[in-house]
C-alpha cells in the first residue's frame, strides 16, 4: 500500500484521527442550517457523534459498510417527513465546506462528493 492511489480516500484524508476533526466541524455546519437541523431535533447526541462518524467514514470508503437496503430504511422516516433533494444538496455542501477548512486538497474533496452522490436515491428513497 505505498501508492497513495491503491488507498481509500478515508486513509488519503488521515484516517480516524481526521475523521474525528472532520465530525466536529460537520457537525457543528448541519445543525446551524436550518433548512436541515430539525431533520436531527428528535435524535440524542450519543447516536448522532456516530451518525455523523459513520457518515464521513461511509462516504470516504473507510471501515463501516452499509448496504443500499440500509441507507433507505435509515432514511425512509425522514423522507415521510419531506427529505429530499435540497436537503440532500445542503447536506452535500456541508460536507465539501467542512473539508474544505480542513484544508483538503480539491481532488481528494471532489471524490468524496462523488462518492457522497453515489448515495442519493438510496438516502432519498427513489
Ligand atoms: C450521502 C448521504 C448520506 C449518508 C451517507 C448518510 C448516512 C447515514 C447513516 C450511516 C445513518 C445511520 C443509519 C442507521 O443506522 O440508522 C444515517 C442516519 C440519519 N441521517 Fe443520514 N446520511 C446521508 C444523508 C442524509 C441527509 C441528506 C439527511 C438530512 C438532511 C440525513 C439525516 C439523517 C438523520 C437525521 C439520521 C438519524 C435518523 C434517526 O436516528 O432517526 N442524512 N445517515
Amino acid at each position: 500500500m505505498s501508492n497513495a492511489a491503491e488507498k481509500s480516500v478515508f486513509e488519503q484524508l488521515g484516517g480516524e484521527p481526521a475523521m474525528a476533526a472532520a465530525v466536529e466541524v460537520f457537525y457543528r455546519r448541519v445543525l446551524s442550517d436550518e433548512h436541515i437541523s430539525h431533520f436531527f431535533e428528535d435524535v440524542d447526541m450519543e447516536r448522532q457523534a456516530a451518525k455523523q462518524k459513520a457518515f464521513l467514514t461511509m462516504v470516504t470508503g473507510g471501515p463501516v459498510h452499509y448496504s443500499g437496503r440500509d441507507m433507505r430504511a435509515g432514511h425512509a422516516h425522514l423522507v415521510r417527513r419531506g427529505l429530499d433533494d435540497s436537503h440532500f444538496d445542503a447536506v452535500a455542501g456541508h460536507l465539501k465546506g467542512t473539508l474544505e477548512e480542513l484544508g483538503v486538497p480539491a481532488p481528494l474533496v471532489a471524490k468524496v462528493l462523488a462518492i457522497a452522490e453515489s448515495a442519493r436515491a438510496d438516502v432519498l428513497n427513489r
